[in-house]
């Protein structure tokens, strides 16, 4: 016989079952250079959360593991060669948009061929942890609880300097 304590405990998993929305893997680099500056791109008019700033990255696709997903990205998006070892994960994002759960594992990156550069047109820039901190670059709702490992990533790429820019 279910128990008073079963009965409630199986309630909150019911009550979440009836919310289920898609789980959609995205992966996102953290891309710091020798100063500890991290790279945004800024998404583009016509796509969901246009104008705001993101950190390069994009979805991984089916039977793809999220480092080889990345590496695709960064070539894409940015015209960059990663090898997978230069990927240090760092930590996730997991945010209920109104459509799909997004889960983001978030990696930095110190090292990579080339310049990057908006290969699909999307602007980008180098901002500053004092940029981030202060918000100067509107970020999606997911990123938010990113920022303060992404600000520490900062500072400790930015003490240790160095040029780190040739994968
Ligand atoms: N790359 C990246 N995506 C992010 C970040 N934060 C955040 O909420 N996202 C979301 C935006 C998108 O819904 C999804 C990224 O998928 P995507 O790069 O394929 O985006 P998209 O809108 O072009 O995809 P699509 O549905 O049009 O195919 O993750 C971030 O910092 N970096």
């Amino acid at each position: 016989m279910a128990s008073a304590a079963g009965a409630a405990a199986a309630a909150p998993q019911s009550a979440a079952s009836s919310d289920a929305k898609p789980l959609v893997l995205v992966v996102a680099v953290v891309l710091l250079d020798a100063s500890g500056r991290v790279l945004l791109a800024q998404r583009p008019p016509g796509k969901k959360l246009a104008g705001l700033w993101e950190f390069p990255g994009g979805k991984v696709d089916p039977g793809e593991s999220p480092e080889a997903a990345l590496v695709r990205e960064l070539r894409e998006e940015l015209q960059i060669e990663v090898q997978p070892a230069s990927l240090v994960p760092l930590s996730f994002a997991s945010h209920a948009y109104p459509t799909f759960h997004l889960l983001m594992p978030t990696y930095t990156c110190r090292a990579w061929a080339g310049e990057p550069h908006g290969a699909e047109g999307q602007a980008l820039t180098w901002c500053t942890a004092e940029e981030l901190e202060a918000g100067r670059y509107e970020m999606p709702p997911a990123d938010i609880p990113l920022l303060p490992p992404v600000l520490a990533a900062m500072r400790q790429a930015g003490s240790s300097g160095g040029s780190c820019s040739e994968a």
